[in-house]
Formats: C-alpha cells, structure tokens, sequence
C-alpha cells in the first residue's frame, strides 16, 4: 500500500506569546563565494612531468611571506609555505582558453589580462592563515585566484586542505563568515575564486618530511586593468561585497609587491577552443 501525506486541513497560527512581533530584525546573509573546478587539468602526463620538475627544483625554493596591511611589510606570521616564482607560456595559455568557461560559472565579467604564478611546496606543518590575495593583484574587486594542485600518489602528506570562507552581509557591511567550503588539494585539479574571498589553507602533515610528498600548487593571480562594470544581476552582487569585505587587507603604503610590476605577465587571448567550449556543442 501506497499512500499520499495528507496534511490536516486548516493551518495552525504560532501565538505572539511564542513568537513575539518584531520591528527589529537584524537578517544576516550568508553568501557562498563563487568557486569552480576542473579535473584532468593538464592531464596525466603533464602534470607528472610538472610534480618532477617542481621537485628537482627543491633547492631553489623560499619561504613564503605575507604583507601585513597595515605597515607594507613582508613578514612569515600565520604562514609556513615554500614558495617559487614561474612562468609558463603553456600552462598560461591553457588558463586562458579555460577563462571565458570560469567567468560565465563565476558571474563575472571584467577583461583579465595579466598573471602572476608562483609554485608552492607545504610540508610537515605547512599552513597558511585565513587572508585575500588582494596583496597579489592590482584591482581584487576582479581578480580571479586560481590553485592547481600536484602530488605522489599514493599522497604523501595529510590535511592541507583549501577553506574558501562564505560572506556575513549585515545591512551594507560585508565581511567573512566563520562557515566554509572545503576544497581537497586533488593531483592534477584546479579551483577558480575571487582573490578577494578569504580563505585558508589547514596545515597539512607531511609523516616522511620527503619533498617529493609535499603537498604542491601552481597558483595564479589573474589580474584585470579597470573595475569591474556596475552588477546586472544578483550573481555580480557577490563581487562588489567581497571587495567590500577585503577592504583592509591591501597593504596602504610601502608594499614591497608590486603586482604590476616585473613578476606579472600578459595573459594570452583565449583561443578558439575555449569560445567552442564555453558556447557548448555545435557553437562556434
Ligand atoms: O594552496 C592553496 O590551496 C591556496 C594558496 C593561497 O591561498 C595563496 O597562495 O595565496
Ligand atoms: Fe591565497
């Protein structure tokens, strides 16, 4: 026997000696920061051939450092990550023709022309506290973060996973909100989020201390020129409340990153795949 839920016909009123009136509600919206993911980024053999390569490279790695927003200075407080700055003409384009596909599944729409990439190496202990990358790019309000993941497999270290904090909007104040997504530093997968949304990254353990079972990320700052264009649509909102919500964490004065500086570099076009992919089968 099957059988329809029947509700019992007329609808109860909760009292006011329950649920008192109120003319003094405080709502607070709590948004999810837009975040998409590829698999099989560079596909099997590449990203072998990257996980050596940022391994035979041990040697030339450095601590990584974070600005402090106050003062511009460079310091190690809340991180503990290896970093090493390169480039790709390869892995550049690849990003690229990826691009109009992350804009359209991010709700954004500001030109992106420049990138900057450094490979990261955390280890036993490796961590970085909850930040933006705001210190990274010229304008956060539309820069776009991007973590490619490599390891060994089997994995080699635990933890070190990516938070990607949700935003607190109260009235016309954002700012970020205890709750998260949780983002597995999968081999050979990328994550796309605004630079402006805090995150973090939980410490990781490394049990052998090897290098080679470090846990390893090409990341990217894509950078556009202007702002980005007054929000059509309830999608765009995001952005400009992040922005708000990053306010602070740019260093004023004294920064010794110049994002626009030597370390960036042009991103090429997207290529005529990525219009292919991003308009769906048959377009193009
Ligand atoms: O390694 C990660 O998952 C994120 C790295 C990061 O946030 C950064 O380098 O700014
Ligand atoms: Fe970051």
């Amino acid at each position: 026997m099957s059988g329809f839920a029947k509700e019992p016909a007329t609808a109860t009123e909760i009292g006011t000696r329950i649920l008192p009136s109120s003319d003094r509600w405080s709502p607070a919206l709590v948004l999810p920061a837009p975040v998409c993911r590829f698999e099989n980024f560079l596909g099997a053999e590449r990203a072998d051939a990257l996980l050596e390569y940022a391994i035979g490279r041990q040697g030339d790695f450095t601590a990584g450092t974070v600005l402090d927003p106050l003062t511009g200075e460079e310091s190690r407080k809340g991180r503990d990550s290896l970093v090493l700055p390169v480039t790709s003409a390869v892995f550049s384009r690849h990003l690229a023709d990826c691009l109009p596909l992350v804009q359209e599944s991010l709700g954004h729409r500001a030109a992106l022309d420049r990138s900057l990439t450094v490979l990261t190496a955390h280890g036993d202990g490796g961590h970085y506290g909850m930040h933006t990358d705001a210190s990274r790019v010229r304008d956060v309000s539309t820069a776009v973060s991007a973590v490619y993941y490599l390891h060994r497999r089997p994995r080699g270290f635990g933890g070190g996973q990516l938070r990607l904090h949700d935003t607190m909007v109260e009235g016309h104040r954002a700012r970020p909100a205890e709750t998260y997504r949780t983002i597995e530093p999968e081999h050979d997968t990328i994550v796309f989020f605004p630079s402006a949304a805090f995150h973090e990254v939980v410490p990781s353990a490394c049990p052998s201390g090897r290098f080679a079972d470090h846990r390893f990320t090409l990341t990217t700052w894509i950078s556009g020129r202007e702002s980005a264009p007054p929000p059509a649509d309830a999608g765009a909102r995001i952005w400009q409340w992040l922005a708000g919500a990053a306010e602070g964490t740019r260093p004023l004065h004294g920064a010794t990153a110049d994002p626009g500086g030597a370390g960036t570099t042009a991103l090429p076009p997207a290529g005529p795949a990525a219009r292919r992919v991003a308009g769906g089968p048959g377009a193009g």
